[in-house]
Order: C-alpha cells, then sequence, then structure tokens
C-alpha cells in the first residue's frame, strides 16, 4: 500500500484546498491555544467546508478537555482525533472515534509497550522529543529508535521536510508520514510548491 501523507496544521482555506489537489491523504487541523497553528471552530468549519471529498479531517489535541474535544466534535466534521499530550488510552477511546496517539521518542522510549497500551489506535505518530514542546517543532529525531516490528501502523513525523521525506521512507517503512513545519513558508502558512516537492519525494522512495 501507498504510505499516506497528512499535513498537519493548516490555518489557511486556500492553502488545505491546494495540498488536498496535490493528492496529500489527510489534513490536521490544530485545537491547541498555545500553537502558532492553532485554529478556532469558524475557521476550521471553512477549511474542512472547502476540501473535496476523500479527505480526511484530523483534530489535533494536547491535553484538552473532554469539553473541548466535544465542543469540536459537535461543531466539525472531524474523521479522526489526534492526541499529543498525556492523554491516556481510556481517555483516547472514550470518544468512540478512531484515533491517533502521538509519542515523542526518546533514547527509552517502549514503543511496543506504547503499542499494546494505546492497542485500538490508528497509528502510533512518533515525533521528535523536544523539552517543554508537544509538537510542531521541526526536529527530526533518531529513527534507529524505531522497532523492527509494530503491532500498530507507524505514522512517522517530527522535522520531515521535501529533502530528507524519501531516506526517512525507506528506512523507516512507515504507513504514513505527518509534516508540519517542512512544508511551511511561515508558520501555520503552508507553501503548496513544498507540500508538491514533498509528495513527490515520497511516492519517489516507493518506486
Ligand atoms: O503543529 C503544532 O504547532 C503543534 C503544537 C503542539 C502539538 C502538536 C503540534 N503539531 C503536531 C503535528 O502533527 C506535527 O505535524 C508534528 O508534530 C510534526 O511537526 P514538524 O516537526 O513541524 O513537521
Amino acid at each position: 500500500m501507498s504510505v499516506r501523507i497528512k499535513v498537519c496544521g493548516f490555518t489557511r482555506v486556500e492553502d488545505a484546498v491546494a495540498a488536498a489537489r496535490l493528492g496529500i491523504d489527510a489534513i490536521g487541523l490544530v485545537f491547541y491555544d498555545k500553537s502558532p497553528r492553532h485554529v478556532g471552530i469558524a475557521q476550521a468549519q471553512a477549511i474542512i467546508a472547502a476540501l473535496p471529498p476523500f479527505v480526511s479531517v484530523v483534530a489535533l489535541f494536547v491535553n484538552a478537555s473532554r469539553e473541548e474535544v466535544e465542543n469540536v466534535l459537535a461543531q466539525c466534521a472531524i474523521d479522526v482525533l489526534q492526541f499529543h499530550g498525556e492523554e491516556s488510552p481510556e481517555f483516547c477511546r472514550s470518544f468512540h472515534r478512531p484515533y491517533l496517539k502521538a509519542v515523542r521518542v526518546q533514547p527509552g522510549t517502549d514503543l511496543q509497550t506504547l503499542a499494546a497500551r494505546y492497542h485500538d489506535t490508528r497509528g502510533l505518530l512518533t515525533d521528535a522529543f523536544v523539552e517543554g514542546a508537544h509538537g510542531g517543532t521541526g526536529k527530526t529525531f533518531d529513527w534507529t529508535l524505531l522497532p523492527a516490528q509494530l503491532p500498530l501502523p507507524l505514522i512517522l513525523s517530527g522535522g520531515l521536510d521535501e529533502h530528507n521525506v524519501a531516506d526517512a521512507v525507506r528506512r523507516v517503512r512507515p504507513a504514513a508520514v505527518d509534516v508540519s513545519s517542512g512544508v511551511e513558508a511561515g508558520k501555520g502558512i503552508k507553501s503548496p510548491q513544498r507540500v508538491a516537492d514533498f509528495v513527490a519525494a515520497v511516492r519517489a522512495a516507493q518506486n
């Protein structure tokens, strides 16, 4: 199966539409108010309404309350939840929606144990560990820390861009890749050219 591509952190309708036309599989919307890529409900609704069919919408949260998640679900057509904080498996699954669990990888991170705990996640999203940050840092991590086999789909994230993603795909063989900073012209402003180059690099790595 081809490697799926998610681009995270859209804030503008035109960027999301352009990226969808370039063949990405999913867009991420950041509902975390400390992020420079944070979107409000009205902004999210406008982006979602403009998307062509069959592009999944992923809503990202960092240690949000149940009420915050439910409020987004009630007002926006969200396909998948993404939890980027210290959310428990019970919390993640309690919304009865497909969810992704992000893990910030550093030496000692036990991905097999996490895969067992979050056994019903649609995928473990592996990101860089950066002290004091939850994600969207543009930093890579040591991919050799990833186990060769996991019982769940692995979504590779953290510092990917058009220059390193082909190497990442060949070495890690992830089910999907996720990118934010690496396709930006500025925080929350996605560059269609960089998205096109990123998609082309992922596809070239699979041929
Ligand atoms: O994007 C953010 O600002 C953000 C803030 C807090 C938690 C997560 C955030 N983004 C999550 C993502 O899905 C990013 O795509 C992922 O962390 C990789 O980011 P990058 O290294 O910038 O490609």
